[in-house]
């Protein structure tokens, strides 16, 4: 089995059932199975800011799909859960990324491992210590990358949806 480690935002409808709707569907991922779930995040929006606070978290699971494998599933969620992409980094109903697959280190033309943004996130890098905090990217500890962002950004959401 291979170890990876997904990314899942929402900032449309009822966000927590987005989660938890997102969630149920990788569980049903054949061969696959969800080791751990963070917890969840409110997150300010990054990089589109004209937009609503997000609810964030990251899964860590074991799988025996491939890497395209993976991302076509999790393409499949978000279709699921009504996805549109309107604006880049705009509104969405859900969005699943692959942040990590195993050490794998790709740049396809659909597929780009580890995900090249996750070093610039606090939105990423807070649950994903959650899951594993000794986790390095791009040579640097998850704890080093976040010293140089705003963690104010993410707070533990304390449940109002
Ligand atoms: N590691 C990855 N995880 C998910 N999608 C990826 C990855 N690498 C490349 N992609 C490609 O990115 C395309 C666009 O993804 P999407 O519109 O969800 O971007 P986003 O998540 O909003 O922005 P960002 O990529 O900055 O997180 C996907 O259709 C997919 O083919
Ligand atoms: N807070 C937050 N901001 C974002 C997010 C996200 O999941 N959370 N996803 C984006 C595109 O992947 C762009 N901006």
């Amino acid at each position: 089995m291979s170890r990876a480690y997904l990314g899942i935002g929402t900032n449309m409808g009822d966000r927590l059932n987005n989660l938890n709707d997102a969630i149920e569907h990788i569980k049903q991922f054949e061969n696959t199975e969800i080791t751990k779930i963070s917890k969840v995040y409110e997150t300010r929006p990054w990089g589109y800011t004209n937009q609503n606070d997000f609810l964030n978290l990251c899964v860590s699971i074991d799988t025996n799909l491939k890497p395209e494998e993976l991302l076509q599933k999790c393409l499949e969620v978000e279709l699921n859960l009504k996805r549109e992409r309107i604006i880049r980094w705009g509104p969405r109903t859900i969005d699943i990324d692959i942040l990590i697959y195993d050490d794998i280190i790709c740049n396809g033309e659909k597929l780009t491992l580890p995900h090249p943004r996750i070093q610039e996130r606090a939105f990423v890098l807070i649950p994903l210590m959650d899951l594993k905090e000794d986790l390095i990217i791009k040579g640097m500890l998850l704890k080093e990358w976040l010293n140089e962002l705003d963690a104010e950004e993410v707070k533990e959401y304390i449940g109002d949806e």
